[in-house]
């Protein structure tokens, strides 16, 4: 089966204790992502775990956004996605690859990570707990 990526943006409100408006930008709209930097208190950067071919790109995406000033104060949670699907890395050895620690310790965000199943639903309370939480103060 072949998959296009995503173009175009979506939007979507959730209810964790008061309404947050989520708006997905795929992969492929990278040079448009800053026209929606504005406004943005957290951000959830999915990255693909069963096709770990596409971690350098990602990770030039992840630095490019953590190095952007109006994002400065922006919750980072970084969302390795697709985790029911068998790989031939793990999670943590992708981690390693991009070396995450360092880029956690030296950005000015506050980062956090999360393995999850869009499709089967794993992981996704604790996103939603993460999302209430970085949203709990403030309008
Ligand atoms: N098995 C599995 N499939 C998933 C999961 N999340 C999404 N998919 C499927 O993967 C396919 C492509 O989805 P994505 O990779 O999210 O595609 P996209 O949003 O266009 O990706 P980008 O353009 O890179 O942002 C769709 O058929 C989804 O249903 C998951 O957690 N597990």
């Amino acid at each position: 089966m072949v998959f296009f990526p995503q173009v175009g943006t979506n939007l979507t409100d959730i209810m964790a204790h008061k309404k947050i408006t989520i708006r997905e930008l795929g992969g492929c709209m990278g040079p448009i992502w800053s026209s929606y930097y504005g406004n943005c208190r957290s951000l959830l950067f999915m990255i693909d775990a069963s096709d770990p071919t596409r971690l350098s790109a990602s990770c030039a995406h992840l630095l490019g956004l953590l190095s952007a000033p109006p994002l400065a104060e922006a919750s980072v949670l970084i969302l390795f996605n697709k985790i029911d699907l068998p790989c031939f890395m793990t999670v943590e050895e992708m981690k390693s690859l991009l070396r995450l620690p360092d880029v956690i310790a030296c950005a000015k965000q506050n980062i956090a990570t999360a393995e999850i199943s869009a499709r089967k639903g794993t992981g996704l309370t604790g996103v939603l707990r993460w999302l209430q939480d970085a949203h709990r103060t403030g309008v």
